[in-house]
C-alpha cells in the first residue's frame, strides 16, 4: 500500500448513505453500510445493498471483505468472501451476508457498517497452453500434503 490514494469515481444511488470511509490512517478497508434493515436467521443469508456504485481505474479491482468485529460478535461473514468488484462494474455494490450463528438472528439497521472494501491492483493473465508444465519443489502436492500444524517443521508429505 502506498500513501497515495487512488482516485475512484463514486455515485450514491441512495443519497443518504455516507461515502465509504477509512476509520484510521493506514487502514486497508473502507467501510460499507447496508441501505436496508435486515434480520438474518441463524444459518441463513441475505443480500443487502450499499447504496454506492463506483468506477475503478483499469488495472484495479475492489474486494468486499467481512468485518472481523461482526464475525467475532455475531458470527456474521460474507458468503463469497471476498466479493470481487470488477473495474468495469457500474452497478450497486451488494453484499451477501451470512449468519453462521446457530442460535441468534443477526440484526442490522440501515446505515450499519456491514463490510469493507479493499482496493487492489490486479494483473490479467495471458494463458499459454503447453503439453507439460515445468517441474517444481511442490509438484502436485497440496490439500495438507505438508502435514498438520502439530507436525510443522517435520518432513513434507506427512498425513
Ligand atoms: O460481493 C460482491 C461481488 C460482486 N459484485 C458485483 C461486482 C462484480 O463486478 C459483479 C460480478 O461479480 P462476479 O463476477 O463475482 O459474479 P458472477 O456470478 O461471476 O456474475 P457475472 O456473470 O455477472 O460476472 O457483481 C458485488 O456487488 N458484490
Ligand atoms: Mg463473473
Amino acid at each position: 500500500m502506498t500513501d497515495r490514494p487512488v482516485d475512484v469515481l463514486i455515485t450514491r444511488l441512495d443519497p443518504e448513505v455516507p461515502l465509504p470511509g477509512y476509520a484510521h490512517p493506514g487502514d486497508a478497508g473502507a467501510d460499507l453500510v447496508t441501505t436496508s434493515d435486515v434480520s438474518i436467521p441463524p444459518g441463513e443469508r441475505a443480500m443487502v445493498g450499499t447504496g454506492i456504485a463506483i468506477a475503478l481505474p483499469a488495472g484495479y479491482a475492489a474486494f468486499v471483505h467481512p468485518r472481523s468485529g461482526l464475525a467475532h460478535r455475531l458470527g456474521v461473514s460474507i458468503v463469497n468472501t471476498p466479493g470481487t468488484v470488477d473495474a468495469g462494474y457500474r452497478g450497486e455494490i451488494k453484499v451477501v451476508l451470512v449468519n453462521h450463528d446457530l442460535r441468534e438472528p443477526a440484526v442490522f439497521a440501515r446505515g450499519d457498517r456491514i463490510a469493507q472494501l479493499v482496493l487492489q491492483r490486479v494483473e490479467r493473465a495471458r494463458f499459454h497452453e503447453v503439453e507439460r508444465l515445468p517441474g517444481s519443489a511442490r509438484g502436485d502436492g497440496g490439500y495438507g500434503s505438508t502435514g498438520t500444524a502439530s507436525q510443522a517443521g517435520g518432513s513434507a508429505g506427512g498425513r
